[in-house]
């Protein structure tokens, strides 16, 4: 591996990913999905691209955002939430912003939720008013409370935030919320989400000028791809002809379907790349409209 070098040409891509923890294992499949792999090192936070000069560093999630001021990676997969905190510490000291949100990745979803005892008989924002509020999200956090005009104390936890009421260190919290179990678990209740978040792939802000800009478009377009079909599926049945009108009608999300004759004049075949969810209910819908030898196949990938 080559030493950092901020704004250094290079002919190869390295992308950040978490190297265990939630985004893990979701980003190296998605970036599997479009044909990229490694040969491993054997620390394994550093992964040469075998397929694709694009190689992989497996990092701690917070540290993803840094990593791309410095120029020591080119992309990273990080949650939005991560990304946000970070670029309003930049903006806050007065530095410009380095990495751009490019794609949102439909994985890693959570919200940045203000909670308060359940107790309380919550009436708005303006009851936070010189309250503690304990966060590991200090900047989202303040920016919130000044846009509100509301003036609160920000009590900065770097993990088991839930936990602060109890601990007579905070009145409230601004933390990450996903099932809601853990606030339930600390007799607290969400009141107001200051974002919404999930996995996103974060880039430069301006555009590359060396080889990483082709391949950026190359892995740009394949993570199209893979999150245009990640639930579509190819659906194939037979009907009799008389069926079949109906039957396209129960097809909404789907692209124009191929229909073929199978036998004589009366017996059709049909194939649909569906785009909902195709569930149970829907084939056995399918099924009492007339549909016959119902398949549903997984579509690995597309090229437009
Ligand atoms: N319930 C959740 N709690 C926290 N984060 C969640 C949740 N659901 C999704 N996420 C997303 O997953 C990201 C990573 O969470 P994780 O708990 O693995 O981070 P971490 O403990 O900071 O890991 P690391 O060791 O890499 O620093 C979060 O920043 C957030 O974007
Ligand atoms: O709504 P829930 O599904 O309960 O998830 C939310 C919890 O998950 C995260 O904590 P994590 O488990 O990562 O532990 P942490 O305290 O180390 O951040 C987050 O900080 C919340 O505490
Ligand atoms: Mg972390």
């Amino acid at each position: 591996m080559s030493p950092p070098a901020a704004n250094a040409v290079r002919d190869r891509l390295r992308i950040a990913i978490q190297k265990s923890g939630r985004l893990g294992d979701p980003s190296r499949a998605l970036l599997t999905a479009c044909g990229l792999d490694w040969r491993e090192s054997r620390d394994r936070l550093f992964c040469y691209g075998e397929t694709l000069p694009v190689d992989l560093l497996l990092v701690r999630d917070d540290d993803i955002p840094g990593l791309l001021a410095d120029g020591v990676c080119d992309l990273g997969i990080v949650g939005r939430n991560v990304l946000a905190e970070q670029a309003a510490e930049r903006a806050q000291a007065g530095a410009p912003a380095v990495a751009a949100e490019l794609r949102a990745l439909g994985f890693g979803g959570c919200r940045l939720d203000i909670a308060v005892p359940e107790d309380w008989d919550w009436q708005g924002p303006e009851q936070l008013r010189g309250c503690r509020i304990a966060s590991s999200y200090p900047q989202l956090l303040r920016r919130w409370l000044a846009g509100e005009g509301i003036d609160a104390e920000v009590v900065m936890l770097s993990g088991s935030v839930e936990i602060a009421p109890r601990l007579g260190q905070a009145d409230a919290v601004c933390d990450l919320v996903s099932s809601g179990a853990t606030l339930a678990a600390n007799q607290l209740k969400p009141v107001l989400t200051l974002l919404r978040s999930e996995a996103v792939l974060a880039g430069p802000v301006r555009p590359f000028t060396d080889a990483r800009a082709a391949l950026m478009q190359t892995l740009l377009r394949r993570m199209d791809g893979v999150m245009r079909l990640r639930h579509s599926r190819l659906l194939l049945f037979q009907a009799e002809r008389g069926a079949m009108a109906r039957l396209i009608e129960l097809l909404p999300d789907a692209e124009p379907p191929t229909v073929l004759q199978v036998d004589g004049a009366d017996t059709l075949a049909l194939q649909a790349l569906c785009h909902g969810a195709m569930t149970w209910q829907r084939l056995e819908d399918l099924r009492h409209a007339g549909a016959r030898g119902l398949m549903v196949l997984p579509v690995e990938r597309t090229l437009a």
